[in-house]
């Protein structure tokens, strides 16, 4: 289904790629640091670090959002914090964005302000905006973000350095996205709690650098599920990670919506992705930065366990399967 074509007529293909361009960059502020740009062959940023942070998420409508789940404005929203989330699991802090953007001729234009209107105010909550992009005509509406980011003179923070001992933390939701895309797939619209976070996560992109500050070993975003993404940081690291039931808390709010749709909560929380919650390995007996909660210990050996026990079922989203 496409989005609601009601409040205008005009469509991309009417509007054209030029005109269409001109409207979602004119106006708009530039984002800090920028030299040049949008609007010539390429932005010029200031590196103040002299390194670059680069990262890019793709969102393909019906895959990672639905129009009939999502306003366009959500979605826009959505396609910039995923991407907003990569960067602070380096450690680093957001300095643009790149967006490209298919669409079908048929598309109304409206879709695309909307669209454009939500990514500039999530990149707005971290101080910076669009750099440039691109506009194509596709069969499927795609949204392609690219973040680059700053490290601010510190060391990125990588999936690899996990070291046995280590404490595993996490910062941000967990299982609300998860939970909110099963309440939308049974064709429920509340509660509102869970839906809202399946649309729009919200990252805890602070986190991240002062996680990185405070001595993180190692860091990763949970996009596919906290065991899975875990799943990288113990493979990366050549470690093994132990999560520990008793502190992982399952919110109550979960537990009531699970048990209306005869779901499991828990299930949610270690495997549910899309709501960017950061999960980091810090040294021991150091406290953890603020925004962090201790969910388990890093040990000798490989893979992610719960309690000592391998995982029963899929640990995370993976595409294709
Ligand atoms: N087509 C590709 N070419 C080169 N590198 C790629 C390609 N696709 C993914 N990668 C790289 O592989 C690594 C893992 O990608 P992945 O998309 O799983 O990470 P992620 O973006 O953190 O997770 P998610 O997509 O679930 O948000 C990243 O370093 C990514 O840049
Ligand atoms: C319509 C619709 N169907 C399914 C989902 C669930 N989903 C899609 S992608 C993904 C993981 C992250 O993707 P990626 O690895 O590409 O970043 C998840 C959990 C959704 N959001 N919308
Ligand atoms: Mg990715
Ligand atoms: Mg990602
Ligand atoms: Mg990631």
């Amino acid at each position: 289904m496409g989005p609601d074509s009601s409040q205008d007529a005009q469509t991309v293909s009417q509007m054209g790629e030029f005109g269409l361009i001109d409207r979602v960059i004119s106006g708009r502020e530039q984002s800090p640091g920028t030299l040049i740009g949008p609007g010539d062959d390429a932005a010029v940023l200031a590196a103040p670090d002299g390194r670059v942070v680069a990262t890019t998420d793709v969102l393909v409508e019906n895959v990672h959002f639905r129009f009939d789940w999502s306003t366009p404005h959500q979605v826009g929203r959505k396609a910039v914090a995923v991407n907003l989330s990569d960067i602070a699991a380096m450690g680093a802090v957001p300095t643009g964005l790149l967006v490209g953007l298919g669409c079908s001729p048929d598309l109304p234009t409206h879709v695309v302000d909307e669209l454009s209107a939500g990514m500039w105010e999530e990149a707005q909550q971290v101080g910076i905006g669009l750099v440039g992009g691109d506009m194509v005509s596709a069969a499927t509406l795609t949204i392609s973000v690219t973040a680059l980011g700053d490290l601010q003179g510190r060391a990125p923070v990588t999936r690899a350095g996990a070291r046995p001992g280590d404490v595993v933390a996490v910062a941000g939701r967990l299982g609300w996205a998860a939970a909110g895309l099963a309440v939308l797939g049974r064709g429920f619209r509340s509660p509102v709690a869970v839906v809202g976070a399946q649309r729009v996560p919200e990252p805890p992109y602070a986190a991240g650098p002062l996680a990185a500050a405070a001595g993180a070993t190692s860091m990763v975003d949970t996009s596919d599920g906290l065991l899975a993404d875990l799943g990288h940081v113990a493979d990366a690291s050549k470690v093994a990670i132990d999560i520990r039931a008793e502190l992982l808390e399952v919110p109550q709010r979960l537990t009531e919506v699970a048990s209306a749709l005869g779901a499991d909560a828990r299930h949610w929380v270690l495997t549910g992705g899309e709501d960017q919650a950061l999960a980091a390995t810090f040294p021991p007996d150091r406290p953890l930065p603020e925004g962090w909660r201790q969910i388990g210990e890093v040990a000798e050996g490989s893979g992610v366990t719960l309690d000592g026990a391998v995982y029963e079922g899929t640990t995370g989203w993976e595409h294709w399967r």
